[in-house]
């Protein structure tokens, strides 16, 4: 049982690396996909199904838990792992992307957001400091620098101004944090688009220190396309002996993209998210449970799969299941889609181990051409 964080890089394969994160906590194995536990849940999953997905870290999130049950109240409890019964590393985010997309009446200053509480309307304010002692009574494993995101499109006066503002929180964030072994702190690029505001961003960072670095201020909008022409060059500046964390990524397809550009770490509601809207990804692409063709249909979502969705039960039912808005019909396909990005993870960690990466994509894109699904 390691008391300190620590980065390990097995391999790499072009740009691409496999590694092992060591925490108190337990090993997260990278490329990693962390599923996402806003309110202390990975919605319709037990945490024990959690871990059978493959998963080795999970994240919450700052925003969600000050404002419900509050931090207060689960450190009173225990912690955050305690309290969701997850035993394993917990990556937890700062706050401030979630005020910005979710929370109403926001103001900003140089000291932080105050905003109105999408729950209940009640107001409250996260600064850096603020985020770090909420982040620190949740016991998060791995915390995250206290930032703005800024909307893309964005002209890049602002996006400049944002990323330098995004810096001097991220200066506060390390001050407030403190020294705290075995627990680890990320700051988080920004500078949208823009390689020249990426690179001073980066460079911020590195000045400031710290035990992994996320690529913040994307997935927001801008498209895979310009998404993946960022992550050319974004993470080129960053330190190659710590993690890399690509924030709200994303779709398979943007994953195995991201990895081949050199991310090690990234989290997505997209699977979780989908599970409950019927929507289920598989090697061969998306499956639309509730489309009428399932109806009848006694195969399983995909014979390649051996999670309990597709080990036990048929397209027909789930499409049953789905159309009559049976709780078994989120949990079954979430399952699935948490099983399934776990399974490219894992086919990716393989892969770049041995020199074949080029060939596991190729696979990987020519499974999806087909049609038939
Ligand atoms: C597919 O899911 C939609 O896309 C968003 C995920 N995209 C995303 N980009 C992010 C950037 C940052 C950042 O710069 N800083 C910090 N601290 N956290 C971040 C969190 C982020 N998540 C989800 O967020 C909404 C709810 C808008 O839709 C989801």
């Amino acid at each position: 049982m390691t008391e300190r964080f620590s980065f390990e890089l097995k391999a790499t394969d072009g740009k691409a690396r496999t590694g092992v994160i060591n925490t108190p906590r337990g090993e997260i194995r990278t490329p990693a996909f962390m599923p996402v536990g806003t309110a202390a849940t990975v919605k319709a999953m037990m945490p024990e199904s959690v871990r059978a997905t493959g998963a080795d870290i999970l994240l919450g999130n700052t925003y969600h838990l000050m404002l419900r049950p509050t931090a207060e109240r689960i450190d009173r409890l225990g912690g955050l792992h305690k309290f969701m019964n997850w035993d394993r590393p917990i990556l937890t985010d700062s706050g401030g992307f979630q005020v910005m997309s979710l929370a109403g009446l926001r103001k900003l200053t140089e000291k932080g957001v105050t905003f109105k509480s999408h729950i209940d309307g009640s107001k409250h304010e996260l600064t850096p400091e603020r985020s770090m002692e909420i982040q620190k009574l949740l016991g998060s494993d791995i915390v995250m620098c206290f930032d703005e995101c800024p909307a893309l499109p964005a002209d890049r006066d602002r996006i400049a101004e944002s990323m330098r503002l995004s810096m001097r929180w991220a200066a506060r964030s390390k001050e407030a944090f403190g020294d705290r072994p075995g627990h680890a702190l990320f700051g988080i690029q920004q500078g949208g688009l823009e390689a020249d505001f990426r690179e001073e961003s980066a460079e911020a960072l590195k000045e400031i220190g710290f035990d992994g670095y996320a690529v913040g201020g994307l997935a927001v909008g801008e498209g895979q396309e310009a998404m993946f022409g960022c992550l050319d060059h974004a993470p080129d500046h960053l330190p190659k002996d710590k993690p890399r964390y690509l924030m709200g990524v994303g779709k398979p397809d943007d994953i195995v993209g991201a990895v081949a550009r050199g991310i090690d770490m990234m989290d997505c509601v997209l699977p979780s998210r989908s599970g409950r809207t019927g929507q289920v990804f598989t090697r061969r692409g998306v499956v639309n449970i509730k489309n009428a063709r399932h109806a009848d249909d006694p195969r399983p979502l995909d014979e390649a799969c051996s999670c309990p969705a597709c080990s036990n039960y048929s397209r027909a039912y789930l499409h049953h299941v789905y159309r009559s808005n049976e709780m078994i019909s989120g949990m079954l396909l979430t399952w699935h889609n948490l099983h399934y990005f776990q399974e490219i993870m894992q086919g990716m960690r393989d892969a770049i181990g041995a020199g074949t990466f080029e060939d596991w994509q190729a696979e990987f894109h020519a499974q999806r051409a087909q049609g038939d699904i």
